[in-house]
């Protein structure tokens, strides 16, 4: 075995570097061999359309694909979220390690919690989802609040709340805790009012199929809880056939389990972005917890989208969900 260094493609943003380099001290111990970080400019970086406008599906990740596919670079790490649910054939996700929080966190002005804001607050997000459950939750306490639609890097959208110009913004906590400011969150969402997107807090750690000897090595980092959890996620969103910019949420915990099989619960949530109809629903089922059998997962998200569809679910979605 050769002992040149690994590259190790990453986005630039301090959220990718953060994320590129827990993921390239765990690669160093596994395989003994020092990493290189490989910074590559993704479209979804340049571009200052809203993400909802570019279809959001795929645009912070086919640059680093690119890259691994033309050997510039021997593996990738991805926010899973942001990773289409088709996974392409010349691409192995090696591994997906141990999840951060999943939950959605605010940070509004004055510490204030979700259920503190007063009626009309303004609160920055462009996600579908985030806005169809804000909305939602906002009226089962008879008020409304105004979704603002935001962009940028998570120092930009905090910014917004420090200048006073909005109320609140809503960003993944596992940013917000990769970045060391978890403590400026002055609410963690609990799931049972906003559900995250699917494969929120979790990485994929990804490099070329042919490239098997190094996914074996990758594979180490791999936890096979949060691999069968975020299957059944994308499973759930895949079988809506939505992409990451719908109006999606999902969310895969588990019950405390035997050694083998555990049981998991799948909650998932589709909602139009005023927040006056929601579709919700879970389903639990036992999970062999091996990072190599996935079937299960993968059929509980397929089976509660049906379900989800037979309520209506599709006529949420709108026109962006393809
Ligand atoms: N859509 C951008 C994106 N992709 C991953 C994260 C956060 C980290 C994660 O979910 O793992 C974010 C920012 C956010 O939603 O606040």
């Amino acid at each position: 075995m050769t002992h040149h260094a690994l590259r190790l493609g990453t986005r630039r943003s301090r959220l990718a570097m953060a994320q590129s380099g827990l993921v390239a001290e765990a690669v160093r111990q596994v395989t003994g061999r020092p990493v290189e970080l490989v910074e590559i400019t993704t479209y979804g970086d340049v571009s200052r359309e809203h993400l909802a406008q570019i279809g959001g599906t795929g645009v912070f990740v086919s640059a680093l694909r690119d890259a691994l596919l033309g050997g510039e670079i021997d593996f990738a790490v991805h926010s899973l979220k942001d990773l289409p649910t088709a996974q392409p054939e010349d691409l192995t996700l090696a591994a997906i390690p141990v999840r951060e929080d999943p939950r959605d966190a605010l940070i509004a002005r004055d510490g204030l919690t979700f259920e503190q804001l007063p009626d009309g607050a303004r609160v920055g997000t462009g996600s579908p989802r985030r806005m169809a459950q804000l909305n939602a939750w906002a009226r089962t306490l008879g008020r409304r609040i105004e979704t603002v639609p935001i962009r940028g890097n998570i120092d930009t959208r905090i910014g917004y709340v420090e200048k006073g110009e909005l109320d609140a913004v809503v960003l993944a906590a596992a940013g917000l805790n990769r970045l060391g400011r978890t403590g400026e969150a002055t609410e963690l969402l609990s799931p049972d009012a906003v559900l995250p997107a699917p494969g929120q807090g979790a990485l994929a750690v990804e490099c070329a199929a042919t490239h098997e000897h190094l996914a074996a090595r990758l594979a180490e980092l791999d936890d096979p809880f949060t691999r069968a959890a975020v299957t059944a996620e994308r499973s759930l969103l895949a079988a809506l056939e939505a992409g990451c910019s719908a109006p999606v949420g999902a969310l895969a915990d588990f019950q405390a389990g035997e050694r083998a099989v555990t049981e998991m619960r799948l909650r998932g949530v589709v909602g139009t972005t005023d927040g006056s109809t929601l579709v919700q629903l879970s389903t639990t089922g036992h999970v062999p917890t091996s990072r190599d059998d996935v079937s299960v997962p993968a059929t509980m998200g397929r089976e509660l989208a049906a379900e989800m569809l037979a309520k209506g679910a599709a006529g949420l979605m709108g026109e962006r969900a393809l």
